[in-house]
């Protein structure tokens, strides 16, 4: 469906967390550069009375008022939904997406895409038999600031030969607070800081050290190292470490803690380079508007951006764009990206001893 020259999805959603909160508020945004119209066609949740509430507390002026489900099947045997957006913990997103999959629905599903490879190897086999788009929200990979620095790095080479990326997201959880059933905290719903927020310091280490995908969609040919330690509390990895280590000699040295008192810096990223270094202030923790960039010899430069709301939309933009366009995947998010992703999350678990029941 196409109108004022662009694209238009019909959301279905599934779930009515923190997340799916944070993603309808970004959809329902004015913005006068919107790549695409997002409509918020359906809420699907465990109980109809909490979609109800979902709706009168965050879309309490949408018109017309999505259709409310009180599970989630419904959601994917709706005709009129065009794209399910999986708002689940961890543990359910391969039975969210296969189920969603077998009605033919497209899917953007929440980082972790799924608990380890062998599980997403699963759902992306069951995408291709059906031929349906699916994509990982990974949504740091979407923002304007991070296509700049991929450019500036990769292709203008602003800081010389880069040789290694120092990333940390930090930030107590208050796991404390939280009980038995919470997803931080409940090893068979995927608690694990790892797979929480350390995804993303990964994510800016392969932002950093590795040229993009260039929207073209391609086998991957970086084949990293790990070498990771992580701190347990009652088999939660509360806190991880890892090198991500390259053959020529690119290093990682990425983190992520999410116990309770970890008083740390607020996080960071740092791409260094042999004529330079890019300094993201709140870079590992997802949601950067500006970074520093200082080229050896030359005065710094900060890199400023504008981000109304959260900046959900960039990565729903991209998804209704290639649906329009017909792909089957993201040329920024590929499947093969997703997978060698989660191969790297499961060789960090497997070293640190992180062990899921479903492993
Ligand atoms: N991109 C980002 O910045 C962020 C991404 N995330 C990701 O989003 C996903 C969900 O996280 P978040 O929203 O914080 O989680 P929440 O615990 O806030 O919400 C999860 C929702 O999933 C549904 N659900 C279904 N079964 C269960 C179950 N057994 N236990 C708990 N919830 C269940 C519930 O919705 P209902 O009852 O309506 O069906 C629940 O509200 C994770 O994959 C996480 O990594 C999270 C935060 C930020
Ligand atoms: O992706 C995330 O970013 C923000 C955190 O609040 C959340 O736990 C995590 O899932």
């Amino acid at each position: 469906m196409t109108s004022n020259g662009k694209p238009t999805v019909r959301w279905g959603i599934v779930a009515t967390g923190l997340i799916s909160s944070w993603f309808v508020a970004d959809l329902i945004l004015e913005r006068k550069d919107a790549a695409a119209n997002h409509i918020i066609q359906v809420i699907g949740s465990s109980s109809l009375q909490k979609g109800k509430g979902f709706i009168a507390q965050h879309l309490p002026n949408a018109s017309p008022a999505p259709t409310v489900y009180g599970s989630y099947e419904q959601v994917y045997s709706d005709p009129n939904v065009d794209v399910v957006y999986i708002g689940t913990p961890h543990a359910f997103h391969k039975k969210n997406c296969l189920d969603a999959i077998s009605h033919g629905k497209n899917i953007l599903c929440e980082k972790t895409f799924t608990l380890n490879a062998t599980e997403a190897k699963e759902v992306l086999d069951a995408a291709q038999a059906k031929g349906v788009f699916v994509m990982e929200a990974m949504w740091t990979r979407f923002f304007p600031l991070v296509k700049s620095i991929q450019k500036l790095v990769h292709e203008d080479k602003a800081i010389g030969r880069v040789h290694r990326v120092i990333c940390d997201f930090a930030m107590d959880q208050h796991l404390e607070s939280k009980g038995p059933n919470s997803r931080l905290k409940n090893l068979s719903l995927g608690a694990s800081s790892l797979l929480d927020i350390g995804i993303y310091s990964l994510t800016w280490g392969i932002i950093g050290l590795e040229p993009p995908l260039g929207g073209s969609i391609k086998e991957l040919t970086e084949k990293p190292t790990i070498l990771a330690m992580s701190t347990l509390s009652d088999g939660v990895d509360i806190a991880t470490s890892m090198i991500l280590r390259y053959q020529d000699g690119r290093q990682g040295i990425l983190s992520s803690h999410s116990g309770t008192g970890m008083k740390t810096p607020p996080s960071f990223c740092r791409i260094e380079g042999s004529e330079g270094t890019i300094v993201v202030d709140g870079g590992a923790a997802s949601v950067p508007n500006s970074f520093v960039l200082k080229n050896n010899g030359q005065e710094e430069k900060k890199f400023e951006f504008e981000r109304p709301g959260r900046g959900f939309y960039w990565e729903a933009d991209a998804v209704a764009l290639e649906i329009a366009a017909g792909r089957k995947e993201s040329g920024t998010m590929p499947w093969a990206e997703t997978l060698r992703v989660m191969q790297l999350l499961d060789e960090t678990r497997r070293q640190g001893g992180v062990i899921f029941p479903q492993d």
